[in-house]
């Protein structure tokens, strides 16, 4: 199942938020998204879940505008992890897991066992099972936060759109996460805030910087010094490891490192 945004613009307030923005999204890839504060990864994903729609341009879903598609088609095809997702308080941990069923049942599907199984399955994939019967506001940031993945991966999408979706979790959990992600049999695009972690764990990594994606390719194509000093005002050294994978090392401001590859920076 291919997402694609096709030149598309979105603007508010009269400020334009994001400009001419086209970008495939390969079927089977984790596509990790990039930038700074503000460059527009939320807004992004926001329209290629369809909750947004752009002011210009469009995006697809296997070829459909996605706004013409109801929203129990689209998310039965397309999970979302929003950067603030919220769930009623008065649930279980089971319970907002549970959630993520929704869109595959009706009248004529009604709960059944599988249904039970897919769930404890996402719960288990996320190491929550231990506190799955907990009271949903007496759960952690972090604990809340796989729970809200688990409820996606429960969806059983093809697409799973998460937004920065290891805030709020400790190291183990994030790199887990991610892995787990990887592991998927899905199409997956992330936006993410630690460039190792792309690089680690993407195919691909879209850079956006002032509402456009300025570079798009693999983690070694696309985090160059010159580039992440040139969008995040970061000193680095990039080590290119083979198979378009990279490891960054950043430099503390004032330090001897971050003044020798200075020159490189792009004004
Ligand atoms: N509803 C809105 N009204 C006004 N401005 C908005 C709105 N939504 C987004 N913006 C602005 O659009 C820009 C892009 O926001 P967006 O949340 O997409 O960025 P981001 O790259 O996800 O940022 P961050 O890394 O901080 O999460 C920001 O300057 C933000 O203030």
């Amino acid at each position: 199942m291919m997402l694609s945004a096709c030149n598309v613009s979105w603007s508010t307030g009269g400020i334009s938020i994001l400009e001419n923005v086209s970008l495939d999204v390969v079927p089977g890839e984790f596509l990790g998204i990039v930038g700074p504060n503000g460059s527009g990864k939320t807004s992004l994903m926001s329209l290629l879940a369809g909750l947004r729609r752009p002011k210009s341009g469009r995006v697809l879903l296997d070829g459909r505008p996605i706004d013409g598609l109801g929203r129990r088609e689209v998310a039965r095809c397309i999970a979302l992890v929003e950067q603030q997702a919220e769930t009623s308080e008065r649930i279980s941990a089971r319970q907002a897991v549970e959630l993520g069923r929704t869109p595959h049942l009706g009248p004529l599907a009604p709960w059944s066992a599988e249904d039970d199984e897919i769930v404890g399955a996402a719960i288990r994939n996320v190491d929550m099972e231990p506190l799955a019967a907990r009271q949903w506001h007496t759960l952690s940031g972090g604990e809340r936060q796989r729970l809200h993945i688990a409820r996606a991966l429960a969806q059983q999408p093809e697409i799973l759109l998460l937004d920065e979706p290891t805030n709020h979790l400790d190291i183990g959990h994030q790199i887990g996460l991610l892995h787990l992600v990887r592991q998927q049999q899905l199409t997956a695009v992330a936006a993410l805030h630690d460039l190792n972690h792309a690089a680690m764990f993407c195919d691909r990594i879209a850079l956006m910087s002032g509402g456009r994606i300025v570079a798009l390719g693999s983690p070694s194509e696309v985090l160059s010094a010159e580039r992440i000093c040139s969008v995040f005002g970061v000193v680095v050294d990039v080590q290119h490891e083979g198979e378009g994978r990279c490891y960054i090392r950043y430099c503390a401001p004032g330090s001897p490192a971050a003044e020798r590859p200075k020159l490189r920076r792009i004004s």
